[in-house]
């Protein structure tokens, strides 16, 4: 078909599509439409259409597939949509910036409230615990009062905790606003991808979800980098750190007072009106009909299938399909949380410091660079996921990820065959522990916490090392001997380690982490939430995200509490071979049973868990394709190879 022909058909297409949109308005009763005679067209375009050419179509059904899909993605998204997709994104900025901020304003609380271990534990764990419980009760929250309310509650608690933590004067103060800012974190993490989902074209809404972990990651990073400014401010850095919170979230509590309910919730609630104004405003010079009707037909059929009594989880796991979808959103986040990001991300200073960074302020400045490569990566995501697909990209992820956590636990294997010896065994002094100096290797000595490393390099060789106890109020130094009094012991060039040996393979270690951050970022970390906001039909959205987000946070706060556990149990190699043991059958698990959502409608995809769970490895074939319909008078149209001449 020459160009101009394909010209054409585009030309058609898009004014069959318009002409039948002008016909649908000037009815009076929208909602009966149906009735009107008008049926479908399914105008199927495909990923590829050489390859469809050579199954037998002809050339010009090639290029009519092109043109539909061109026209389909061509449409133009109106600025509006991406408005609504970034002011609700700040609610993910707002859950990375109090999730990450909290590290670097404790070194400053600790000291200045004389916060033991239990408290300091309290304030970091006390947030990740209210985030799994209100994700959890979020669902009834969205349910019945809409993903806006839910998202300006998110904000206004956001502000409030932040203003509380700002304000504090004692440490219980201080657990009542992480508590308060917990509960928003876990509302937003779980109302935002829903929301964005729910306005988004199909054709970009993969894109404008993982914006969200892109804000994610841009609030861990904004964090690391107002945690490192402030860590020069000794005496209330801290109010700063964690006060500075409530600037985005006012930002978006007043925003959304602006912003409009998701459509979809709407129709579900009966305000038909309402929602078909607000679709039309993200659509802008589309038709809206085939949506608007596709939604609430989809409405109306599940309330026939699954009927609408007893509570949404019950009805979500007696019905296979969603059941199947929340058994693959809950393990999408488990797998997430198992295979250690929030462990590499805790844990990247040390890793660090094994590389050579000695200056403890320095390594403060470089997680930042971790967080940095956490942020680009995720912005890699977010250009791969409508090119590439969830499946291959998660996949692709995964199996990177283990990779990079096999060549992290190899690191510290190597490391751990070269420990130097403690050869300098000074005498404890009275009323001491003396547990530290019965250790006879670094490694013995770097894993308890109590201890740290004191030694003397000759050349590339560590000399007269001693395992001897950390000073409690301040880990860069020891409590007694030669490590005592940090700006005395570097300049008599004897050095101190704490959490970490002097290893010559510290660049494995390192290679691994960059490695790690490089494959997670884009797929392991943003497509568990935006699968999860797209997989559950309308009548189990919230519930379904509600369960798969608490599941996130639940197992967040197990990898992240047991990980100094189970490092000195089974080692720092131990643990990185155990993550990467639980990432590879996340890898099983994913090729068995993610299914590929891209492009298609929210209203298509519950078809795809008709299926037995952990058949969708099978199915590939499917992948890519665009389903668009287009509507016209008559009868029932499949968009083949014979119908193309139809058409025009
Ligand atoms: O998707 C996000 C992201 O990957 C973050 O970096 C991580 O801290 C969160 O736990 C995760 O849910």
């Amino acid at each position: 078909m020459s160009r101009k022909a394909s010209e054409n058909v585009e030309y058609t297409l898009r004014s069959l599509s318009s002409l039948m949109g002008e016909r649908r308005r000037k009815q009076q009763e929208p909602d009966a439409a149906s009735a009107a005679g008008e049926c479908s067209l399914l105008a199927a375009a495909a990923e590829s259409s050489t390859s469809l050419q050579n199954a037998g179509a002809g050339g010009g059904v090639g290029d009519l597939e092109r043109a539909a899909r061109r026209q389909f993605q061509q449409d133009e998204t109106p600025a509006f949509v991406y408005v609504v997709a970034v002011f609700s994104a700040l609610g993910g900025f707002l859950f990375g910036y109090d999730t990450g901020v909290v590290s670097g304003a404790m070194l400053l609380l600790k000291r200045q409230l004389s916060l033991d271990a239990l408290w300091q534990e309290l304030l970091v764990s006390s947030t990740v615990g209210a985030a799994a419980v209100s994700a959890l009760a979020g669902g009834a929250l969205n349910g019945v009062f809409g993903r806006r309310a839910a998202i300006l509650l998110a904000s206004a608690l956001f502000t409030a905790g932040s203003a509380v933590l700002a304000a504090a004067n004692n440490k219980e103060t201080l657990l009542a606003g992480r508590l308060v800012v917990g509960l928003g974190i876990g509302i937003a993490s779980m109302t935002v991808p829903v929301y964005i989902a729910e306005v988004s074209p199909p054709n970009l809404r993969g894109r404008l979800v993982t914006i969200n972990t892109l804000f994610i990651t841009g609030g861990q990073f904004f964090a690391s980098v107002v945690d490192g400014a402030f860590s020069y401010l000794q005496k209330d850095g801290w109010r700063y750190m964690l006060g500075l919170a409530a600037i985005p979230a006012v930002i978006q509590f007043f925003g959304f007072l602006f912003l409009p309910e998701s459509p979809r919730w709407l129709i579900q609630k009966g305000q038909t009106q309402k929602a078909r104004r607000i679709l039309s405003q993200m659509r802008g010079n589309q038709t809206i009909d085939e949506e608007y009707d596709s939604i609430k037909n989809n409405i109306e059929e599940e309330e026939k299938e699954v009927g609408s009594a007893g509570p949404v989880i019950c009805r979500m796991l007696s019905y296979p399909p969603t059941r199947r979808a929340l058994i693959v959103g809950c393990g999408l986040q488990m797998f997430q949380q198992l295979s250690g990001i929030n462990t590499i991300m805790y844990y990247s200073a040390t890793i660090l410091q094994m590389s050579g960074v000695e200056d403890d302020r320095l390594a403060i400045w470089l997680a930042s660079v971790t967080a940095f490569t956490n942020f680009i990566f995720t912005l890699a995501g977010v250009w791969l996921v409508e090119k590439v697909g969830r499946r291959k990209l998660t996949f692709g992820s995964l199996a990177g990820t283990t990779v990079a956590l096999i060549i992290l636990a190899l690191g510290f294997v190597l490391s751990a065959q070269v420990s130097p010896r403690i050869t300098f065994q000074p005498i404890t002094p009275s009323g001491q522990n003396a547990t530290c100096t019965s250790y006879s290797y670094c490694n013995e000595c770097m894993l308890d916490p109590d201890c740290g490393f004191c030694y003397k390099m000759n050349k590339s060789t560590v000399i007269d090392s001693s395992c001897v106890p950390v000073n409690k109020a301040s880990t860069n130094e020891a409590a007694w001997g030669r490590c005592e009094n940090e700006t005395k012991f570097k300049t008599e060039d004897i050095f101190w380690a704490y959490n970490f040996c002097p290893t010559p393979y510290s660049w494995t270690a390192l290679l691994g982490l960059i490695l790690y951050l490089v494959f997670f970022a884009p797929g392991m970390g943003p497509m568990p939430w935006t699968v999860n906001s797209e997989i559950y039909p309308l009548w189990a959205r919230s519930t379904g995200n509600a369960c798969s987000s608490g599941i996130n946070w639940i197992f967040n706060v197990l990898v992240s509490l047991t990980f100094l556990h189970t490092a000195e149990y089974l080692t720092y190699y131990g643990a990185f071979f155990l993550y990467a043991g639980f990432a590879a059958v996340g890898l099983l698990f994913i090729y068995g049973c993610l299914p590929e959502t891209k492009g298609k409608k929210l209203e298509e995809i519950e078809s795809l868990f008709d299926n037995r769970l952990c058949t969708c490895g099978t199915s590939d074939s499917d992948e890519g394709r665009y389903i668009e319909y287009i509507r016209v008078k008559g009868s029932n149209y499949h968009l083949s190879d014979n119908d193309a001449s139809d058409v025009e």
